[in-house]
């Protein structure tokens, strides 16, 4: 049996470890704006831009043995933080200026160089972009409510969970492609993330807004090349 905690395997087959880092705050999320990928704006704010400095810290500890003396629970004490995972080696980020200033912040803090995926960007909002969930409300009636929780509904000129999960998961099948036994860090958005997570748990499009995914958030998935996949964390704070 794992001491980490993954269920065990009966082979010898070695995964693809994926830790997906959310972006800090930007001044249009501490606003409660929606801010998807039909413009490369805005920037972190100056809290985000703390927030990723600390989700850089907590990725460089990926994959470390814990401080002496602490409990190696693979939680956030100790120096280590999933001490079993292998240390990133790769880092990707989506195009957008939020997420690639976060990426920024990691590649210095772990030397990495950072390549830009267009797959990880976040959902094109179409014409609810920039626009309050009590906007998008009071216009659109009921479509919120309808794009959350059937996954296939698009707002207009906009994508739908169904459709976001798609492009994510073709980005992270090349990931897998490229290699396992490694650890490739992919900065994004919530909802991006949202889509990996849910789609490596077999989740039907329908329930994939149920996860919360904080700002300078990680969370991990490790992938088989025979289509397995283990959800090691999700949501993960990285500035408490
Ligand atoms: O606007 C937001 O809160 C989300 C949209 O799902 O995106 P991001 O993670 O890019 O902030």
């Amino acid at each position: 049996m794992s001491s980490a905690g993954a269920t065990p395997r009966l082979d010898a087959a070695l995964p693809l470890t994926v830790v997906l880092v959310r972006h800090g705050v930007t001044p249009l999320t501490e606003a409660g704006v929606g801010s998807g990928s039909d413009v490369p704006g805005p920037a972190l704010s100056p809290h985000g831009r703390i927030q990723a400095a600390q989700a850089a810290d907590a990725v460089f500890r990926i994959g470390r043995a814990p401080r002496a003396g602490a409990r190696s629970s693979g939680g956030m004490r100790g120096g280590g933080l999933w001490p079993d995972l292998p240390r990133p080696t790769a880092l990707v980020a989506s195009p957008a200026v939020r997420a690639q200033e976060t990426a920024a912040a990691v590649g210095r803090r772990l030397g990495l160089h950072v390549t830009t995926d267009d797959r990880f960007a976040e959902f094109r909002f179409g014409k609810w972009q920039g626009r309050t969930a009590q906007e998008v409300e009071q216009d659109w009636p009921g479509d919120l409510e309808r794009w959350r929780s059937t996954g296939t509904f698009a707002p207009p000129d906009g994508e739908s969970y169904a459709q976001l999960g798609a492009r994510v998961w073709d980005g992270l099948t090349d990931l897998l492609a490229g290699g396992v036994d490694r650890t490739v860090v992919v900065v994004g958005h919530a909802g991006q993330i949202r889509t990996a997570v849910g789609q490596a748990l077999g989740a039907p499009a329908s329930h994939w807004s149920r996860l919360r995914i904080p700002p300078a958030s990680l969370s991990v998935l490790r992938l088989w090349a025979d289509g397995t996949t283990e959800v090691t964390a999700v949501g993960v704070p990285t500035d408490g």
